[in-house]
């Protein structure tokens, strides 16, 4: 775990092993205690070199780790400690990562050589943790507070020319950086000038005061404001503030002593371990299966290196950027002259010159492409149209893919010549920046092609899932009876701002009717008149707020007719500055016209507190996730959590919702559905689904048990 050999006849080397990242489990650090007691009394050895096997520095804790009671083996601020104390020199030789206890480790030596594509940093606060194994204490020390409080709020990762310049690394070289370490090590030993009588006490972080500050105060009352006002709930990023300012603040034993105080508040807490969760969910999707029993380990992708996107609206233009900055060369396809000339400005200025894209008028373009993705207007009739024509015009072996939202993949791969080469690419908005992608797979799918979109996803930095074909797939199929509570809300008595500010003080960066606002209500009323809920389609005689014999609610409809799109046109469920302005206000227009609706339906609004807002909005989509288990279109809870962690924004430091569901108590769940389906019998989305139920009837095992009772349920696919 950690080898310990004398080379350059001086210097003992030793070298963390445990692949992948070399993480610091218990055997790796009672390895590295042991090989540190060694080096020192090794009477051969006069300077230490400390790196990682197979190219990676160290990826820090291990993370798995985390969850049992007490940690076996020495603690990483012993090891630290043990390791600055030594009075003989130690380097860091850091290639690849060095992160989170990883960078601590390299903090306590007392140099710090990295390779040129080496890259360090702090990113516990995206596990709910901080810096707290001195790495709080002793950054600042090092680098000042400012850059110190920079990295470990943002747990950025530093690349080694900015660490070089932060001061956080001494040298940063393009050779074999042990070599170059263990040169330097022999060096130190000679030239390192003595301060308060001993050596290297200058290069012991834990020796030095942080330096100096003007406006301390002031400093840090800043920086916790703008936390405050990003963390929406997050814990974490406070505590890094507060641990910062120990170091700023107070002599270095005593700033450790706040640092084990706070991480002690940190390290079980419910908002860690849905973090950690998070962790773990997004690297899930990789390990895909489909019904058919064929498997992410099994499957072979086919080589990509030319894809057209077809549609160049706001999704074709995003997919183009991740295309093209993934490596691939593009064909851009736009039949509409105007708009092809827009997005050929609007795509070079978001690649910034680079990539390479070539743009056509013409579908034809794409005869030569190894995948293409379709990305027009949503709409059954011209989608079908088009992977005709595809089919016709694609090279054989081409795979065909649809960035639809909610259409049926199977209806689109039946207008093909083959069928099996034909999946969806659920991109989200903005597609260059969003990392989800949902890769769907309709029944006739092969598994090649579904490898090849998932390997696809990897290559352009997406967190990819695959999920299997229905109305909405995982993500909107969700999103649909979460959005009816909603407006069902407003129908009883709440307003747009009430329901908004629930769900923001829960951590959605937005409401639910600012996102509709940004999205652009048009759209989801496209599909409601496409499924016929609304427009010609209705049945005359229909009662306004009955579809199905289920209650609707059509106010999103008659905000549509009054021209309120949202952000677009200026107003929807918020007014704006102008058309495309961005700062929602409330708009008195609404509040009158939700009393005149109210009144027309002889609907009496009533108080509505926050948790009922909470509630009936999380539960039902959550209900929903349970269903979407339960027909095998998801996985595992751990797919549907990262798709919305990823896709929906939902806050990481509550894990997703279904960790969610899980953290709150299945049977709470279960019960608060109970509640609102009595009051609301005419909402089916209410009424718990039978996989909730039984989870709850035997014992709600933890959610890394549920696909035990997922199993011997039939999957629809
Ligand atoms: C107090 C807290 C302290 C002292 C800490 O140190 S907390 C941990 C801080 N470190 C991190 O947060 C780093 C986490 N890891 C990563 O960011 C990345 O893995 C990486 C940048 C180091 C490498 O990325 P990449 O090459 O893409 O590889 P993967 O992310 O796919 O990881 C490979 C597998 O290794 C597992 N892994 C990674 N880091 C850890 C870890 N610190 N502990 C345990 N396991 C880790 C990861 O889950 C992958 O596993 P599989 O999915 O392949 O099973």
């Amino acid at each position: 775990m950690a080898q310990y050999r004398v080379v350059s006849g001086s210097v003992a080397l030793i070298t963390i092993q445990n692949p992948p990242v070399n993480a610091l489990r218990a055997a790796v650090r009672e390895g590295l205690f042991n090989t540190i007691k060694r080096a020192s009394s090794d009477p051969q050895v006069r300077s230490v070199v400390l790196s990682g096997h197979n190219g990676t520095f160290c990826g820090g804790a291990d993370i798995k780790e985390f969850g049992n009671v007490s940690l076996p083996g020495p603690h990483l601020v012993e090891i630290f400690q043990l390791m600055e104390d030594l009075v003989k020199p130690v380097v860091a030789a850091i290639e690849g990562f060095a992160l989170g206890g990883g960078l601590e480790l390299a903090l306590a030596c007392h140099y710090r050589i990295g390779h040129s594509k080496a890259k360090v940093g702090f990113p516990e606060v995206n596990l709910g943790l901080f810096p707290g194994a001195g790495g709080s204490q002793r950054l600042p020390r090092l680098v000042g507070v400012p850059a110190a409080l920079d990295i470990i709020i943002t747990g950025r990762h530093v690349a080694a020319g900015e660490a070089l310049k932060l001061g956080l690394l001494d040298r940063v070289i393009d050779q074999n950086t042990v070599d170059a370490a263990v040169t330097f090590s022999k060096i130190q030993k000679c030239t390192s000038p003595p301060i308060s009588g001993k050596p290297l006490d200058n290069h012991r972080l834990g020796n030095r005061p942080c330096p100096p500050l003007e406006n301390m105060d002031a400093f840090f009352e800043e920086a916790m404001k703008r936390v405050h006002s990003r963390a929406r709930g997050a814990v974490a990023p406070i505590t890094c503030v507060q641990a910062v300012r120990g170091a700023a603040t107070l002599p270095f034993h005593k700033g450790m002593e706040l640092e084990k105080m706070l991480l002690g508040t940190l390290f079980n807490s419910a908002q860690a371990q849905a973090s950690q969760y998070c962790f773990f969910a997004e690297r899930a999707g990789a390990r895909w299966s489909m019904p058919s029993g064929a498997r992410w380990d099994t499957c072979k992708a086919k080589p990509i290196s030319t894809a057209a996107v077809i549609g160049l609206g706001t999704m074709g233009r995003g997919i183009t950027v991740a295309l093209a900055r993934a490596g691939l060369s593009v064909v851009a396809v736009e039949t509409q002259e105007h708009q092809l000339a827009e997005a050929q400005r609007a795509v070079s200025r978001m690649l910034k010159g680079g990539g390479r894209v070539s743009y056509s008028p013409d579908l034809q373009a794409a005869a030569e492409v190894d995948l293409v993705v379709e990305a027009v207007f949503e709409d059954m009739a011209i989608k079908e149209k088009i992977f005709k024509q595809l089919s016709e015009v694609c090279k054989p072996g081409t795979l065909l893919t649809t960035n639809t939202s909610t259409l049926d993949i199977d209806r689109l791969a039946s207008c093909t010549r083959d069928p099996q080469l034909v999946v969806g690419m659920h991109f989200f908005a903005p597609a260059h920046i969003m990392r989800l992608l949902e890769v769907v797979y309709g029944p006739r799918s092969s598994p090649e092609a579904v490898a090849t979109a998932m390997q696809l996803g990897k290559r352009m930095g997406k967190v990819s899932v695959a999920v299997g074909n229905c109305t909405g797939f995982v993500g909107n199929r969700m999103l649909k009876p979460y959005l009816e509570q909603a407006n069902f809300l407003l129908e009883e008595g709440a307003t747009p701002e009430l329901v908004d500010a629930a769900l923001e003080e829960f951590g959605f960066p937005m409401g639910v009717f600012k996102m509709s606002d940004l999205s652009g209500l048009d759209v989801g009323w496209r599909v409601r008149k496409e499924e016929g809920l609304t427009g010609p389609g209705v049945t005359a005689g229909q009662p306004m707020r009955i579809r199905h014999g289920r209650r609707y609610s059509p106010l999103g409809d008659l905000m549509c007719e009054e021209g309120r799109y949202g952000q677009k046109t200026g107003s929807g469920w918020y007014l704006y500055d102008k058309p495309g302005g961005r700062v929602a206000r409330s708009d008195p227009w609404l509040r009158n016209f939700l009393e005149q609706y109210r009144a027309r339906h002889g609907l009496v609004a009533r108080r509505i507190s926050q948790q009922e807002v909470l509630e009936r909005c999380l539960y039902a989509l959550i209900n929903e996730g349970f269903r979407v288990l339960e027909d095998g279109i998801a996985a595992s809870p751990q797919n549907i959590d990262a798709i919305y962690v990823f896709g929906y924004s939902w806050p990481k430091h509550r894990g997703g919702p279904m960790f969610y569901a899980s953290q709150v108590g299945l049977a709470r769940v279960l019960e608060g559905l109970n509640h609102y389906h009595q009051a609301h019998p005419d909402v089916p989305h209410l009424e718990p689904c039978s996989l909730l139920r039984r989870l709850v009837a035997s014992g709600s095992p933890p959610i890394n048990k549920w696909s035990e009772v997922v199993k011997g349920h039939r999957s629809q696919l």
